[in-house]
């Protein structure tokens, strides 16, 4: 295909946390590339999935979902929203349908609007998500709603749950990116490194296993990521990380009577890295204590925020 007539651009996905912003990108890119879990703000960072087709390439920026600000963690991620809304070319603000009197939450979704879409200045559609939670003719009365009230360029329903009008959100994406050529290789997913991803992992574990404050209070620093034996078929690679908790009682919690939690962990963030990587691992997990990580701004950058 001639460059001239080949669409490529960045497009940032926002919204509220648990909209569906990662399962969109997993599901647009048919591989799991951003952890989903149905806890809120499990995306912290900034996550880069690449979709590719013959005649687009779509840098699809997932960001954290927005939400009110209560530690210099949020802030953070904030900022990572921000500066996505700043280096993308066109913005897709995901706006969950949900059973009950409201088809979507109206609040939410002009503060989405008037507070961060707009003042962007950035071209936008919006994409109702999970339309297979709601008939199909409450979809057909918020697409008209959003298009009247919020202008958007265009406003399609989609459930990136069950896939349906996926390839309608690319078709409205595709014309409004710059024409040009590909960014990336054909074969690239992501311009994160592995070790994110194996971080991301072993922190989405955390989110499934352990209740209450425990994931919110826990970051996963990978502190090693080594090729053993570089000649031997059968090596492993071996990574080391450190779970960082604020206290000594959330320690005890992620390490278990006899440290069975910790293995159970263990066990399962394994198996999904080894998938990953394609290559058999050994893990190691340490628990560290850092009182209040959350709040101190240099922990915080040290741990990529
Ligand atoms: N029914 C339904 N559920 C969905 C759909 N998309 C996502 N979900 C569920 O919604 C929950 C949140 O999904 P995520 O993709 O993690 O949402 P997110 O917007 O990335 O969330 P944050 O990380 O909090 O910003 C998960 O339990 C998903 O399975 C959808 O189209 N339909």
């Amino acid at each position: 295909m001639e460059p001239s007539s080949f669409s490529c651009g960045h497009v940032a996905f926002v919204g509220a946390p648990n909209a569906g912003k990662s399962t969109l990108l997993n599901r647009l890119l048919d591989h799991k590339l951003s952890i989903v879990t149905p806890k809120p703000q499990t995306t912290r960072k900034k996550i880069t999935g690449i979709y590719h087709d013959s005649g687009s390439q779509i840098v699809i920026l997932d960001t954290p979902g927005i939400m009110e600000p209560k530690q210099s963690l949020h802030e953070s991620m904030l900022e990572i929203t921000r500066r996505s809304l700043r280096e993308c070319d066109l913005i897709v603000g995901l706006i969950p349908m949900q059973k009950g009197e409201e088809p979507f939450d109206r609040a939410f979704a002009t503060e989405l609007l008037d507070l961060w879409i707009r003042p962007s200045g950035k071209p936008f559609i919006i994409a109702l998500n999970k339309a297979d939670l709601v008939p199909e003719s409450t979809v057909s009365d918020a697409k008209n709603e959003i298009m009247e009230t919020f202008r958007p360029i265009a406003v399609t329903a989609v459930s990136a749950l069950d896939g349906r009008n996926i390839d309608e959100l690319v078709d409205l994406i595709r014309p409004l990116l710059p024409l040009d050529e590909p960014l990336w290789p054909d074969d690239i997913l992501s311009t994160e490194p592995e070790r994110f991803f194996v971080g991301e992992i072993i922190r989405e574990k955390i989110f499934l296993m352990y209740g209450r404050e425990i994931p919110y209070s826990t970051e996963v620093v990978i502190d090693e990521f080594k090729e053993q034996h570089e000649n031997d078929p059968r090596r492993k690679e071996l990574i080391r990380c450190s779970v960082i908790v604020e206290r000594n009682s959330q320690k005890q919690i992620i390490v278990g009577a006899g440290g069975a939690a910790l293995k159970k962990l263990g066990q399962a963030a394994r198996k999904e890295i080894e998938e990953l990587l394609d290559r058999p691992v050994y893990l190691e997990i340490f628990v560290k204590i850092r009182p209040d990580w959350r709040k101190k701004k240099n922990l915080l950058k040290s741990y990529g925020y």
